[in-house]
């Protein structure tokens, strides 16, 4: 449908070993998620149960086994153009100042050095870095490094941004401060964001639906709901508003057992050694 950003239908991907007599693990089993144009959708489950999968798979990185994604209503063919991907880890180069990070992608798009200075500037100064544009990664604080990962990303104005647990490495009033300027910067922009997180508070702090995945192997929506929490929202308060804590226990009725899986699953899991990727 046109007002859909992205839709997974039907996604399944098995990863097989490149050796080893051809051991399979399908990590996601026909899985369909939608997100609507500027919608906020965190996706919450258990450690391993593929959520990270799905998010390579809304960029183009990975193929899926079985199953079609679209972006606007068109399917995806290779790397997902309208998409920005901010990663769990470090992805910025060290060797490179924050300006020059964020000016990266300007460049390879073929905005001229000068225009994409500026406009790389004005991202730093949007996401509080205004005067450290020279600093190099090293020299930047792990909240500050979060926030010029967050401009390289902005600056490129992807209408999906794709966040795979962008603060879990941050302590928490520095991850609260993100969180916050994360909804200020999407409110006005209104992008559709799919986002990967292991807490669940952070997903309904700041999402308009949040989507639980139950444990491997073969992992699935199990179970969606919209969080009908008012906006804007401070995600510190709004975790004691009674509609909060009414959400957390029902969503978490639902995680909680998936959790306990996850956690056995990963215990027991067949170590796949050289992985060739999606079968
Ligand atoms: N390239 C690969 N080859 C083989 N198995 C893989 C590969 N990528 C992921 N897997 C397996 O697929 C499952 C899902 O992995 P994924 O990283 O998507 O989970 P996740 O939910 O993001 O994990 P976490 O919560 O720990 O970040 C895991 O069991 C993982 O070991």
């Amino acid at each position: 449908m046109a007002d859909h950003a992205l839709e997974f239908e039907r996604i399944s991907v098995t990863f097989r070993a490149r050796e080893g007599g051809g051991q399979r693990y399908t990590a996601v089993a026909d899985t369909t998620l939608h997100v609507r144009a500027g919608e906020f959708v965190s996706v919450v489950g258990p450690t391993g149960c593929g959520k990270s999968t799905l998010l390579n798979i809304a960029a183009g990185l990975l193929e899926p086994s079985s199953g079609e994604v679209k972006v606007f209503g068109q399917p995806l063919r290779g790397i997902n153009r309208r998409a920005g991907y901010m990663f769990q880890s470090e992805a910025l180069m060290p060797w490179r100042s924050a300006i020059d990070n964020v000016m990266v992608g300007l460049q390879y798009r073929g905005v001229a050095d000068a225009q994409a200075r500026r406009e790389a500037q004005a991202w730093l100064e949007r996401v509080g870095l205004g005067g450290f544009e020279d600093r190099y990664p090293h020299h930047l604080s792990g909240g500050m490094r979060k926030r010029t990962a967050l401009a390289q990303v902005l600056a490129l104005d992807p209408d999906i941004i794709l966040m795979d647990e962008p603060f879990s490495a941050l302590d928490i009033q520095t991850r609260q401060l993100m969180e916050n300027e994360v909804l200020a910067l999407w409110a006005a922009r209104k992008k559709a964001v799919l986002f990967i997180t292991h807490d669940l508070d952070e997903a309904i702090a700041m999402s308009d639906r949040v989507v639980v995945l139950s444990a491997g192997p073969g992992t699935r929506p199990i179970g969606e709901f919209e969080i009908d929490l008012p906006r804007p929202r401070d995600v510190a308060e709004v975790r004691s508003d009674p509609r909060f804590v009414q959400l957390h226990s029902q969503i978490w009725a639902v995680l909680r057992d998936e959790v306990l899986k996850g956690y056995a699953q990963q215990l027991n899991k067949p170590v796949l050694g050289a992985v060739e990727g999606a079968a």
